[in-house]
């Protein structure tokens, strides 16, 4: 394959982790809390604490003691009003994602909170829910609520939701358009008659840093900064870090609570909000099934461009998905081995001629799909080895056309994750170093990531007949290309034609040990 085209293919992995066990790590910082820290020192470089021999609080403990919010009716006990939840509704909530579950009891009980989720999880409204019931209802006492957001796309998205979760309530909700104007609409001097800012940091701390400041902080009772990760990230660390002190210190009243959120922590970032916050509680969601589903709505609601191919592992999962993706508003269809030949051949000839832009397929079915103008191969489940990786994301990028390839991955995928990065250092492709740091992955791993199927083993005797018995072997669920051989990757223990390598029986050097002669393919489910 081109090396160019294959660079392109290789562009773009999504990264969600597994087990969807809600709420991995709750931490209550320190028990016996001190007094605040002061505000401006706590953003410098965070000191090292003395490791506390403090058993961190299971999920169980945290849900006894902030509950777990099960559905939106749920509200109605925190004395939320009856027209937020109605607006929870009307945006077409139906329950709550399960860092909504997680975040919002401990909000509503005012507690400052740490939270870490996959994209596309719901965190926006995890923050905003809580913090518009806190506020109840309109007052012209000045911005009561302060969310930060790396960029302004992304901070008049929040605004977009904040506005529709007020409707009916009343609350002004705003966005910092231009520092020259804002100065007069929310200024020391202005009536103060507006709730919820929403604002990037680089314009807020303009305002902040006139002489008098161009903007009045000092009533805000909760201040969230979402996508914090991302902030850091595109700020520079210390930059961001100055801004946040010239905020927090603006940010001056007694009640203020402070809420972190974020797709990722880096280490220094959690050790700041740690040692900053007030009695911090971490909550933790990662990704699994319903973390997919959510990437992948994500996806599809910032916009695809039609052809695109979603590859999945077995024909219950493109049932499933196909299930789940039909009633968003997009021409999907799904191709898998309880469909007649007819009925594949009429989905694959809507597929090309543009009547159905999403098409979910496992890769056998993948494999009868072949023309030029794939624009995105979605791996909505992992390949299990790297012959496999290449052979579906061979599906686009063909004919010297530009193509792009996501890959969802979750924590048990994590063996396989070192194979696929190796393909993509090697096509030239930027690999994050994690990735490469991340060990081989060990036989048990192996085979643990490697679906396991009966298949049919002949042991040839030493007398020449041959027994025939079903025996467990690792399913070789991958399929060789043109492509793979180039590869090479030892790790995946494939051979050259991409079946699983078999290793004879030790200790019965009289018996050979070989796959039966039936085509691969009548043995893969798909
Ligand atoms: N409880 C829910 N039920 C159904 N859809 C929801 C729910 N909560 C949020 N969503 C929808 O999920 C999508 C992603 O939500 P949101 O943007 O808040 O995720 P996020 O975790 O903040 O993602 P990112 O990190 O990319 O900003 C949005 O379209 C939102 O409307």
């Amino acid at each position: 394959m081109d090396r160019d085209i294959f660079k392109t293919l290789c562009a773009g992995v999504v990264f969600t982790k597994k087990n969807f066990t809600p709420a991995t790590g709750f931490l209550p910082k320190e028990e016996n809390t001190k007094s605040q820290p002061s505000k401006a020192d706590g953003l410098d470089k965070p000191k090292r604490h003395k490791k506390k021999k403090k058993k961190n609080k299971n999920a169980e403990q945290r849900k006894q003691e902030f509950g777990n919010l099960e559905d939106f009716e749920q509200l109605s006990s925190y004395g939320v009003l009856p027209r937020l939840i109605e607006n929870i509704k009307k945006a077409g909530f139906a329950e709550p994602t399960a860092i909504q579950k997680e975040a919002i009891p401990v909000m509503m009980d005012r507690r400052e909170i740490m939270a870490c989720a996959p994209t596309g999880s719901g965190k926006t409204a995890a923050f905003l829910i809580p913090v518009l019931h806190y506020l109840r209802e309109p007052r012209n006492n000045g911005f009561r609520a302060l969310i930060l957001a790396p960029t302004r796309e992304l901070a008049k998205q929040i605004l977009d939701v904040c506005k529709q979760l007020s409707v009916g309530i009343g609350f002004r909700c705003h966005y910092i358009e231009k520092a020259s104007t804002a100065t007069s609409k929310f200024g020391p001097k202005s009536k103060k008659n507006f709730d919820v800012l929403v604002s990037t940091p680089n314009r807020l701390v303009f305002m902040l840093n006139q002489d008098p400041p161009l903007i009045d902080l000092s009533n805000v009772q909760w201040l969230v900064i979402d996508e914090s990760d991302k902030l850091f990230e595109a700020e520079g660390s210390q930059n961001f870090r100055d801004q946040l002190a010239t905020i927090y210190k603006a940010c001056s009243s007694d009640k203020v609570r402070h809420a972190l959120f974020s797709a990722t922590f880096a280490f220094d970032l959690q050790q700041w909000a740690r040692k900053t916050f007030h009695n911090v509680v971490e909550v933790t969601v990662g990704a699994s099934e319903s973390g997919k589903r959510l990437a992948i709505r994500d996806i599809i609601r910032k916009g695809i461009e039609p052809p695109v191919l979603i590859f999945v592992q077995s024909k219950d999962r493109a049932k499933e998905l196909f299930s789940e993706l039909i009633y968003d508003g997009i021409n999907v269809d799904v191709i898998h081995a309880d469909k007649t030949q007819l009925q594949r051949d009429n989905t694959v000839a809507s597929f090309e001629a543009g009547h159905i832009w999403v098409l979910i397929c496992t890769e056998l079915m993948g494999r009868g799909i072949d023309f030029k103008n794939i624009n995105l191969v979605i791996n909505y489940d992992f390949p299990t080895t790297a012959v496999s990786y290449i052979h579906r994301i061979g599906r686009t990028g063909r004919a010297g056309r530009p193509g792009r390839a996501l890959t969802f991955f979750t924590e048990d995928d994590l063996p396989n994750l070192r194979s696929i990065a190796n393909v993509m250092r090697r096509a030239g492709c930027p690999v994050p170093a994690y990735m490469l740091k991340l060990g081989r992955p060990s036989k048990r791993e192996r085979k643990r990531t490697v679906p396991v199927k009966r298949k049919h083993i002949s042991t040839v005797r030493h007398d020449g007949t041959q027994k025939s018995k079903k025996r467990k072997v690792d399913q070789p669920n991958n399929v060789n290309t043109g492509e793979s051989s180039t590869l090479n990757d030892k790790s995946n223990e494939t051979n050259r034609r991409g079946h699983q390598k078999m290793k004879p029986k030790k200790g019965n050097k009289n018996k050979k040990t070989k796959i039966s002669k039936t085509p691969v393919n009548e043995n893969i489910e798909a």
